[in-house]
């Protein structure tokens, strides 16, 4: 694909500077994801990594901590020795200056004093967000290197606290230097919804509501809070998932072909499709809250939400979600977006559904069903497109089938990436084309803020589920009033991969 970023500068040291190095992110995916970047040589040389947190934490412990999560092969001890060599870490805190200039120093130490390019990861809540990014500017910036920060969410809570941010860093750092991360833009199958749309004549002229009935997009989770409700219920499953995975999957699906693959040219096209989404209203909702089931062989799946001792017995805070998206233009009125998310259902799964229309002029009694096309983001990648055929042999009865290309079989080789090895690496390259731009986020909140006020306001009480269970019932109906038709007559004769992901 040509666009801008593909490479980045092997002559100018870098350096990665890690914040809230101590946490739960850090160990878990931050981390991990440099060493394995580190491990297949996919960075510049020479790049240096530094922790910053709180915590009174040594190189040595951090080493430790991660260690579970890094996936190190006995045949990679000495290079996995190599990759912690070349990290330190400061601790320091997040408010005062003298810290910061205590970082700078060591960063520059790292540095011989050279020019240096420098990367900052803010793993770190958004309570001290403002004051380590006015530190980052005021006393950590290279001097004669680019600097770029990357920015996990939570981007605000509402549209108003989300412009407060996006205001802040403004005033601080170029658009061009900030990287707001949404790692389902790393994903695979995301990162082919493009290709899947603008490199296929057959799919291009059919991508329209005169084509497409409905269009689903999915993300289960077969757990619950697991004792860590306390950020959960601040937020929610609709600010967790709903309103930047999903709807950024939406946007790729419905955007109108960019003018070239420049990040921009790409954003661009999906600013405008979210422009032309009406904010969602409660009818458009189905809501859910999930309990324990007495019957469940984990602690996890007996616990209630409201049970986890960090979540008030009264919260409201929604573990599931589906809204029905309308999007008011010339390819897609008429056509229903849901978009469904749940923690503790019966599996995990996150797909979209394209539904095409009934076949019209039926000649076959009724026996055809609608085509559908599933792009499986996870877990095992597939695209399948379910169709009608003949079925083998002297009958002239029809039958449903499938045209199928999942990756383990068609690419069993190949090696599919992290999310975040992808994201990361971009950052090096300076791509932002996986990354989420203010005005994106701006539409995106325009769009969700409205209901979210409305069940914090009104106290809108979500439906209960059983923990393991596909979420409400309500929620079938919601789908099925909006144009999605569940047959239940398909059958997968398919391997070991689909089976594994049932
Ligand atoms: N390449 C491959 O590996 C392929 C694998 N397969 C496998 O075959 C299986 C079946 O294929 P699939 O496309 O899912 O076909 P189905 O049409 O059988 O199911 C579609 C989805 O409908 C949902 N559903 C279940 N009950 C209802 C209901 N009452 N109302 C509305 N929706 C309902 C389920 O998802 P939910 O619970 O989320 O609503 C289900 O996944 C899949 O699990 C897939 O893994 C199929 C083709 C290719
Ligand atoms: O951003 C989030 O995503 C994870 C799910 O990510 P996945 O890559 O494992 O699908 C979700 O568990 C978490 O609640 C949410 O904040």
């Amino acid at each position: 694909m040509v666009c801008e970023g593909t490479h980045f500068d092997g002559k100018i040291p870098h350096t990665f500077v890690i914040f809230g190095a101590s946490g739960d992110l850090a160990k878990k995916k931050i981390y991990p994801t440099l060493w394995w970047l580190y491990r297949d040589d996919l960075l510049p040389k020479p790049t240096k990594f530094c922790g910053y947190a709180r915590s009174m934490l040594t190189t040595e412990t951090l080493k430790a901590q991660c260690l579970p999560y890094m996936k190190v092969q006995p045949h990679e001890q000495n290079k996995y020795e190599e990759f912690w060599a070349l990290n330190d870490y400061v601790s320091g805190r997040y408010d005062g200056r003298t810290s910061f200039e205590v970082l700078n120093q060591r960063l520059e130490m790292m540095e011989n004093k050279n020019k240096a390019n420098r990367i900052f990861y803010l793993a770190l809540p958004p309570s001290v967000f403002e004051e380590v990014t006015v530190n980052i500017k005021q006393i950590c910036m290279s001097l004669c290197g680019w600097n770029r920060v990357i920015i996990e969410k939570p981007f605000g809570r509402d549209d108003a606290s989300s412009q407060a941010l996006s205001d802040h860093l403004a005033g601080l750092f170029n658009e061009d230097q900030l990287y707001r991360i949404d790692h389902y833009l790393g994903k695979e199958m995301v990162q082919n919804l493009m290709t899947i749309r603008f490199g296929n004549k057959i799919l291009s002229s059919t991508w329209n509501r005169e084509n497409i009935a409905s269009v689903l997009i999915t993300f289960k989770e077969p757990f619950g809070t697991q004792g860590r409700g306390g950020y959960f219920d601040e937020f929610g499953i609709i600010r967790d998932v709903m309103q930047n995975h999903l709807l950024q999957i939406l946007s790729l699906v419905a955007m109108e072909k960019p003018v070239s693959c420049h990040p921009d040219d790409i954003r661009d096209e999906k600013v405008k499709v979210l422009k032309s989404i009406e904010a969602l209203t409660l009818d458009d909702m189905v809501l859910g809250q999930y309990l324990g089931n007495p019957q469940g062989t984990t602690e996890d799946a007996r616990t209630g939400y409201v049970e986890d001792p960090t979540v008030s017995n009264d919260s409201n805070t929604p573990t599931y979600a589906l809204g029905v998206l309308k999007i008011n233009n010339e390819r897609w009125q008429g056509v229903p977006f849901i978009l469904r998310c749940g923690k503790a259902l019966n599996e995990r799964k996150a797909e979209v559904r394209i539904q095409y229309q009934d076949v019209p002029g039926d000649i076959f009694e009724g026996s055809t069903k609608r085509n559908e096309l599933v792009i499986r983001v996870q877990p095992g990648e597939a695209l399948y497109f379910k169709m009608m055929t003949k079925s083998p042999g002297i009958t002239f009865d029809i039958e449903e089938t499938e045209l199928d290309l999942t990756y383990e079989h068609r690419y069993k080789d190949s090696y599919l990436p992290d999310a975040y090895e992808r994201l990361i690496l971009d950052v090096f390259c300076g791509s932002q084309m996986h990354f989420v731009r203010s005005d994106e986020l701006r539409e995106a909140w325009r769009i969700f803020t409205p209901i979210l006020h409305q069940i914090e306001r009104e106290r809108v009480r979500p439906i209960t589920y059983q923990y393991g269970s596909r979420g409400p019932k309500e929620a079938d109906r919601k789908c099925e009033e909006n144009n999605f038709k569940y047959s239940g007559s398909y059958k997968w004769h398919g391997g070991k991969a689909a089976t594994s992901n049932l």
